[in-house]
């Protein structure tokens, strides 16, 4: 399973996260021939090698095709109702950190209130052009001939983006138009990175914490601060990072791939690293200003699963209370409980105790600890484990029906194991010895499933 590593050391923007997805790899062809597909403004969509600060790193270059007789390259092809002139649809036209070189004759002017044409739009708080509905960029994207994980990434987030656009600007998200983030360029990002991430293939994202930059930018709106409102309120439960540079670092449109995308926050997984892509911002800061892209092949998810684990040592609990606290430590939910013998400080004998559990049920079960034994103290480590797939089978033996618990490795049996229980059970109700039931079902499963006897882990 391909596992992919954002590390937004620098933040993270959309052309940035694209340029980086097609240096580690993506197939910039079947992007480009999947997002023509899309009734979108002709474009051409390249990468140029460029140095940031000693990192050679892919920087987007997206050149929309000059329509004739108007002087106005983007016609807009999502929704396309509105007939006034104004070129404002293009988010890279400001001076944040943004790849995108455009090749359009027409003067965007860098001042964006005049460029994204937007002062009319704001009169009411509410915005004219139907072509950057959210609705009908979402519509646009439901109604394509996308790959299926390719159109609910997508939709996943643009509906980010309008949930915080809505909230921002107190309208519902489904009626939010997009300004910058509406854009054309905004749109080959968006869907551009998610077929990018299809194209490599990968299953589960993981993100760096995101540093946003601090100070002011201007956009349609005005003078915003850094973090703009959207991408603030984007990065709620997202871990930000310690690193404090002066400029917008992350932009709307990478906070949501971020949030949209990443199923965890952290550091980069304890896996062998099988490539890495850098993807260039457009600014130049005392720091590269790149985005790290880090791809990992996992081995299969079911393997291997976390574990937390529990311990104390104790040297003034009686036997009985152990043995208490054990049952009630399975009850709630451990996985596994041992006790081992150990010396202790002042030459006491004690026992250390350990506690082997989900980690969602770590915390109820050190309450337990706590409450139940003498400690001051549990001290949690986390362990992974790799884990045989299993499946429980019933088998049908001379004692009636015994449940066999089936350890597989990657679909191979490897063993079978009978519910002691219900060998118990058996043995006891039929008046036999365990062994008898023990070597009737190991008989019986060997026969169902195919084993030799000396393969039945009786
Ligand atoms: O377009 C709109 S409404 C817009 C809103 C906000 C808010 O925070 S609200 C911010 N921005 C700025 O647009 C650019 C483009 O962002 P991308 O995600 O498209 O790269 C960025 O500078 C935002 O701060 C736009
Ligand atoms: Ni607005």
């Amino acid at each position: 399973m391909k596992v992919l590593y954002l590390d937004c050391q620098s933040g993270i923007s959309g052309d940035m996260t694209l340029s980086a997805l097609i240096d580690l790899g993506a197939d910039i062809a079947y992007i480009s021939d999947e997002l023509k597909k899309l009734p979108i403004d002709p474009f051409t969509l390249n990468v140029k090698q460029v140095d940031k600060r000693g990192i050679s790193a892919k920087l987007l270059d997206l050149q929309f095709e000059e329509s004739e007789g108007d002087g106005h390259s983007h016609e807009h092809g999502v929704g396309h109702s509105h007939g006034h002139s104004h070129s404002h649809a293009h988010l890279d036209d400001h001076s944040h950190d943004h790849g995108h070189s455009h090749t359009h004759s027409h003067s965007h002017s860098h001042s964006h209130l005049d460029e994204h044409g937007h002062e009319h739009a704001h009169d009411d708080g509410h915005h004219s052009h139907s072509h950057r509905k959210a609705s009908t960029i979402l519509g646009m994207i439901r109604d394509s001939s996308l790959a299926p994980r390719v159109k609910q990434r997508s939709l996943a987030v643009f509906g980010v983006i309008a949930e915080a656009e809505g909230k921002i600007h107190g309208m519902d998200p489904e009626e939010v138009h997009f300004h910058e983030v509406g854009g054309m360029d905004s749109i080959i990002d968006i869907i551009g990175v998610c077929l990018a991430i299809e194209s490599l293939a990968v299953d589960r994202i993981i993100s760096s914490p995101v540093p946003t930059g601090h100070g002011k930018i201007m956009i349609a709106h005005g003078l915003y601060p850094i973090p703009a409102p959207a991408t603030a309120e984007i990065l709620k439960g997202v871990p930000l990072a310690d690193f404090h540079v002066r400029g917008e670092l992350t932009t709307p449109t990478g906070a949501a791939f971020v949030k949209a995308l990443a199923s965890e926050y952290g550091q980069l997984p304890a896996l062998a690293i099988e490539n890495i892509g850098y993807g260039a911002g457009k600014k130049n800061f005392e720091h590269p200003n790149v985005i790290r892209a880090v791809l990992f092949n996992e081995e299969p998810a079911a393997a291997r699963e976390k574990i937390s684990v529990l311990e104390c040592q104790l040297d003034d609990t009686t036997g009985e209370t152990l043995g208490y606290v054990m049952e009630k430590l399975l009850a709630e939910g451990a996985l596994d409980v041992y006790y081992t013998p150990v010396a202790m400080k002042k030459s006491r004998p004690g026992t250390l105790i350990t506690v082997l559990a989900k980690p969602e049920h770590a915390f109820k079960l050190e309450d337990i600890l706590l409450r139940e034994t003498s400690t001051f103290g549990v001290r949690k480590t986390e362990w992974t484990r790799r884990i045989l797939e299993r499946d429980f089978k019933a088998v049908d033996t001379a004692y009636g029906p015994v449940t066999v618990k089936v350890g597989m490795l990657e679909g191979e049996i490897l063993k079978l194991s009978p519910e002691f229980e219900d060998v118990k059970r058996a043995a006891i109700s039929h008046g036999v010895p365990l062994r008898d039931v023990f070597l009737e079902v190991q008989k019986e499963a060997g026969a169902q499933f195919g084993l030799k006897y000396s393969d039945v882990g009786l």
